[in-house]
């Protein structure tokens, strides 16, 4: 068979053979597919010498085409490579696929010094420099020189209050701190916001008041409350319409659509769990009664010190809830059902209460806690009179003990840290009268965790691989999300660049993107680690104090 002609087509390079327009080449999928479309010619020939002529150039095409789908192919894999995104507003870096020098990579073997691939949206490979030799990366790289290039953060606990509380924080401004601060992805605490997050229809409002707000990935957990927690189908139904897991509370939350729940409540919950294989997370303290004879009755005298807030919450309501927890699972584990993974959330006493839980762990008990930069930064005796942007539930202890929850975190006691979040109007904060008993509880801090973790943990030598276990690979587990967390190809190429020894002080003059900035108890701290770049999905979402303009993180639902 004889062919006069050949079609190299592709349902997208339309004007191929033309010249391709990058904006053509924007529409190449990863799917290349070459086809042949061949014709066949007619026998009858007008002429020998036309008939020699033809075969020559049939001789000539034969030998051009391996060349052609050669060329084609090159074409397609260059723009595919090295074009825009679709939508290149989600990012401040118009590449699909490029490259990120650091002479700091975080990886779970160690900081090496290389290079990691991005290519749409995920981490391709890594290359070490040292087995790199002379062969140079392919396409666009970003030299980060010696600023250390991590995971990015997954914040297990954050309060964006949206909707209903939309005036506290949100998702538009929560998550643009979020990325300024190196937080890539963020888990959101089913109260503050109003109404709750406790069924499926609520998880639905959720997600509709985010839309087209994320600058990160964005999980919920449900809450369990009295109402949901015997009706199996409820939970069924807020866990299967996606929540990652759901949060508790054993003492009042002071918010009313989230009432407490007691042993019981619980005991259901993590049986439901077990079946999910998704976890509960659980407010760890327990309103004792005060013997009237103890020293808190002075004290409430005196409402604008810390010292006074600091009584009303002894850890020996920690202690009492987490003994209360351990003694259910204890308690599923005998009978052999089959029991959800625990997890307490922002640890403050690490003397009994933290005992409890070693034992705990140490026989075998599926449980994991966190505890949150503020206990670790921050010691009741340094709060200043009617500072009450240091008020917080379970309350900042003194600084033996702030000590003593380093060395448990630094030991691995204490699995992972959090930001906890959690954010209000200022009004409630009152600022004015400088009451701790009567003013709103809750730090806000989300935009600045990294930095406060690095600066506080120098004096005990955290190194980098304990901070990305702690804040990426260990809470990306607890929420479920396989993909995030680590630098490995594969993985979503979520990263944080940052500059450890980069010192800034936060003044009125800093950037914050918290919906009230001034009400953060870090205003005014001087850190070390400055967050240069934040990446989600290969998208740069933060550079140098700019935001990409579009918000592209999505929400993140289990299935
Ligand atoms: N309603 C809240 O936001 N509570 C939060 N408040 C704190 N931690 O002070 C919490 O997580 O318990
Ligand atoms: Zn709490
Ligand atoms: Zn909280």
């Amino acid at each position: 068979m004889e062919y006069d002609k050949i079609f190299i087509l592709h349902q997208n390079i339309v004007h191929f053979p033309h010249i391709i327009t990058s904006a053509d080449a924007t529409q190449v999928p990863f799917s290349f597919c070459l086809e042949l479309s061949v014709r066949s010619v007619a026998e009858d020939r007008l002429g020998l010498e036309k008939e020699r002529e033809k075969r020559g150039m049939d001789f000539l095409q034969w030998k051009a085409f391996p060349i052609l789908v050669l060329l084609a192919s090159f074409l397609v894999f260059y723009f595919r490579t090295s074009s825009k995104p679709s939508n290149s507003e989600c990012s401040l870096l118009p590449h699909d696929h490029f490259w990120i020098h650091s002479k700091r990579i975080v990886t779970l073997e160690g900081v090496i010094s290389g290079a990691v691939e991005i290519r749409g949206g995920n981490i391709g490979s890594i290359v070490k420099d040292k087995d790199q030799h002379d062969k140079v990366l392919k396409g666009h790289v970003v030299d980060y020189g010696e600023a250390v290039v991590m995971p990015g953060l997954v914040d297990v606990h954050a309060h964006l209050d949206e909707p209903g509380r939309a005036e506290w924080e949100g998702f538009y401004t929560g998550t643009r701190a979020a990325a300024a601060g190196g937080v890539t992805t963020l888990i959101d605490m089913p109260l503050n916001s109003f109404p709750s997050t406790v069924s499926e229809e609520t998880l639905r409002l959720k997600v509709e008041a985010a839309k087209d707000k994320l600058y990160v990935d964005v999980g919920f957990w449900g809450g369990l409350v009295p109402d949901n927690a015997f009706n199996k189908s409820a939970l069924e139904g807020l866990l299967k319409a996606g929540v990652l897991g759901l949060k508790s509370f054993m003492c009042p939350s002071g918010i009313n659509d989230f009432p407490m729940t007691n042993a019981s409540h619980i005991k259901e919950a993590l049986s439901t769990l077990a079946d999910y294989d998704r976890p509960l997370l659980v407010h760890s303290e327990i309103q004792l009664d005060f013997d009237s004879t103890s020293e808190l009755k002075d004290g409430l005298d005196d409402p604008w010190s810390y010292s006074t807030y600091l009584k009303t919450r002894p850890p020996s309501w920690e202690e009492a809830a987490i003994k209360e927890l351990l003694s259910i699972i204890q308690d599923k584990r005998t009978s052999g059902h089959q029991w959800a993974h625990l997890h307490i959330v922002h640890l403050s006493d690490a003397s009994a209460s933290l005992d409890l839980i070693k034992g705990a762990k140490s026989s075998g008990a599926r449980l994991s806690v966190e505890t949150c930069p503020h206990y670790l930064a921050f010691s009741a005796e340094n709060i200043p009179d009617r500072d009450t942007r240091f008020k917080c539930a379970p309350p900042i202890r003194d600084a033996a003990n702030n000590q003593k929850l380093w060395e448990a975190l630094m030991d691995g006691h204490i699995d992972m840290l959090s930001s906890d979040h959690s954010p209000s109007v200022p009004e409630l904060k009152l600022f004015d009268e400088g009451d701790f008993l009567r003013a709103w509880g809750g730090i806000s801090s989300l935009q600045f965790v990294l930095p406060v973790t690095w600066s506080s943990g120098q004096k005990y030598g955290i190194t980098l691989n304990q901070l990305a276990s702690w804040w990426c690979e260990r809470p990306a587990k607890l929420a479920g999300q396989e993909l995030k967390g680590t630098i490995m190809s594969g993985k979503h190429a979520d990263l944080v660049v940052w500059e450890p020894d980069a010192d800034f002080v936060i003044d009125e003059s800093y950037s914050i993107y918290h919906k009230h900035p001034h009400i953060s108890a870090y205003v005014g701290s001087k850190l070390s680690g400055k967050v240069l770049a934040t990446f989600v999905r290969g998208n740069l979402v933060y550079s140098d104090g700019k935001h990409a303009p579009t918000a592209c993180g999505v929400p993140i639902l289990a299935k």
